[in-house]
């Protein structure tokens, strides 16, 4: 009897672990030669892309991929029982993030089991990257129109002074993409508190740096195992009590503008997010309305867009200036372009128009080397079909436009940095409008893109104008960092030195 029992489970496993490859034989006879099939019976994608990383990019087995079959509309693979759908065709990804509630985020390495666990729920989840259905909506048109040009044109000499502050205090930088996710944790920082947060430390550092390395530490978390969270647990490295504590400071950062608005009336004269929360808070109060605000979401959202604004915009320019150390006669250019376009050494809203070879440049970096490679991993709510493509309920997504955007059915010569073909009338020769779309599209596309674009090319033109970048002499070749599969990072491979 336990001898039936157990080959009855042993049944049940084998056929569970092969069923992605069943679903891979059904799609290539399908498909034929435009489906790639990648399988590792349980370990599947994460071990392709681990290996991948240790030879020094986690995306090279991909841009292998495209690079000697540019035919291929989709790559698929499998993450233990379940079927990974990399979608490359951007006639098959488009109807997807136009209908993005037909996806679910997926909790990509137990996220919200950790956030539960360590009871720091406060942390993402009323926030808007990882809301769902009324109260995402709520929290997108509560936000969104201040993050439209007209509005975050008004932070312009903020994202100004921040830049110069950290410029003013650095003669050398050696950890370049710290040093710009200082000034771009600054700049989100300083949006959502205005004043109020001058000067706010966490364990004795600038709560823009430190923050980011508290974030990174639950990244980790995130994206390694249970045995890190017991070490830090056990041995008391790091302590998650760090949560706690910057939980209180914004708290106390909250009151301290609710009772200036209590003594002083409210003015708004701030207009940074902090503003816009506390004017919802009181309205919410007064009325019956569904959603009822706490100082929570408050919270909850601060941290989601310093998680999703800093290390993306901070890559974007670390990853430019990797480019531009490479490159010199570029380097030249855009200085020449920064210079003419700055009025009394800052960028303002009118010069940030005259930037057109930077922002070709940023445009052609985020191309090749994007700052989020794939929008976090989606699985479909119930089982899909997009054209002659059915995928079924609980499968894994990743939605493009990276593989599209080194495609040669896309591009002429994908794989070259050529900043100069974002100036030619038809860079894309084919195009459906989600080819190049680093920011995603469709209504969960990136708030904050526009805001990106802005601080890339304030931060840049200042640096460049006042550094010399140089490239790691030490270094023979540039290694990517995998982020988990999201960001792009070169490894140490650039330095700053003041110019004379
Ligand atoms: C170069 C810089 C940036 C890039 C490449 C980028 C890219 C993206 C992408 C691809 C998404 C979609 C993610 C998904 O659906 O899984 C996204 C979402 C988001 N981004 Fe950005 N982002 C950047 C900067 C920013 C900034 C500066 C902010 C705000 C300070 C921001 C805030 C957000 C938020 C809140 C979402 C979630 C939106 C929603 O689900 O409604 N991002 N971003």
């Amino acid at each position: 009897m336990f001898l039936y029992f157990f080959l009855f489970l042993a049944l049940i496993g084998t056929y569970l672990i092969l069923r992605p490859l069943l679903i891979m034989i059904k799609l290539k006879v399908q498909f034929g030669k435009q489906v790639y099939f990648y399988y590792i019976p349980i370990l599947g994608v994460i071990q392709i892309y681990r290996s991948s990383a240790k030879k020094g990019n986690p995306q090279q087995w991909v841009i292998d991929i495209i690079t000697k079959h540019p035919e291929v509309k989709l790559i698929v693979s499998n993450s233990v029982t379940k079927p990974v759908f990399i979608i490359v065709d951007p006639e098959y990804y488009k109807p997807l993030y136009l209908d993005h509630h037909l996806l679910v985020k997926h909790d990509q390495s137990g996220i919200k089991e950790y956030i539960v666990i360590l009871n720091i729920s406060f942390l993402l989840s009323k926030g808007l990257l990882f809301a769902e259905g009324e109260k995402w909506k709520e929290q997108r048109s509560l936000l969104g129109d201040h993050f439209l040009f007209e509005k975050l044109k008004e932070r312009i000499p903020m994202m100004n002074q921040v830049t110069r502050d950290a410029i003013n205090n650095k003669q050398t930088v050696d950890q370049v993409f710290q040093y710009i996710c200082s000034i771009t944790g600054g700049v989100v920082i300083r949006s959502f508190f205005g004043q109020e947060a001058e000067g706010w430390l966490i364990n004795d550092k600038p709560a823009q740096i430190e923050l980011g390395e508290i974030l990174k530490s639950f990244v980790l978390v995130r994206f390694s195992n249970f045995f890190i969270y017991f070490k830090q647990k056990l041995l008391g490295m790091k302590s998650w009590d760090y949560f706690i504590k910057f939980k209180q400071d914004l708290n106390q950062i909250i009151s301290k503008r609710k009772s200036k608005i209590e003594k002083e009336g409210r003015k708004w004269e701030n207009g940074d997010f902090l503003d816009v929360y506390l004017n919802k808070l009181s309205k919410s109060k007064d009325t019956q309305e569904s959603y009822q605000y706490e100082t929570e979401d408050i919270i909850s959202q601060f941290i989601t867009l310093f998680l999703a604004g800093t290390e993306t915009t901070g890559a974007l320019v670390s990853n430019s200036l990797l480019f531009l150390s490479e490159n010199t006669s570029y380097l030249e250019e855009l200085r020449n372009e920064a210079k003419s376009a700055l009025v009394d050494g800052q960028v303002t809203a009118d010069s940030l128009k005259k930037l057109v070879q930077l922002e070709c440049f940023l445009k052609e970096v985020m191309r090749l080397k994007p700052s989020v490679v794939h929008p976090i991993v989606r699985q479909p709510k119930s089982d899909i079909q997009i054209k002659d493509l059915f995928i079924k309920k609980g499968s894994y997504i990743l939605l493009g436009s990276f593989l599209a955007n080194i495609n040669s059915n896309h591009y002429e010569k994908p794989l070259e940095f050529n900043p100069k073909r974002w100036l030619q009338s038809k860079p894309i020769q084919i195009d459906n409008g989600f080819v190049n779309i680093p920011f995603a599209a469709g209504g969960r596309n990136c708030i904050g893109q526009h805001m990106a674009m802005i601080e890339a090319r304030i931060i840049l033109a200042h640096v460049i104008l006042n550094y010399d970048v140089i490239k790691n002499p030490e270094l023979t070749k540039v290694n990517w960092l995998s982020r988990g599969i999201q960001t792009y990072l070169p490894d140490d491979a650039i330095r700053l030195k003041k110019l004379e």
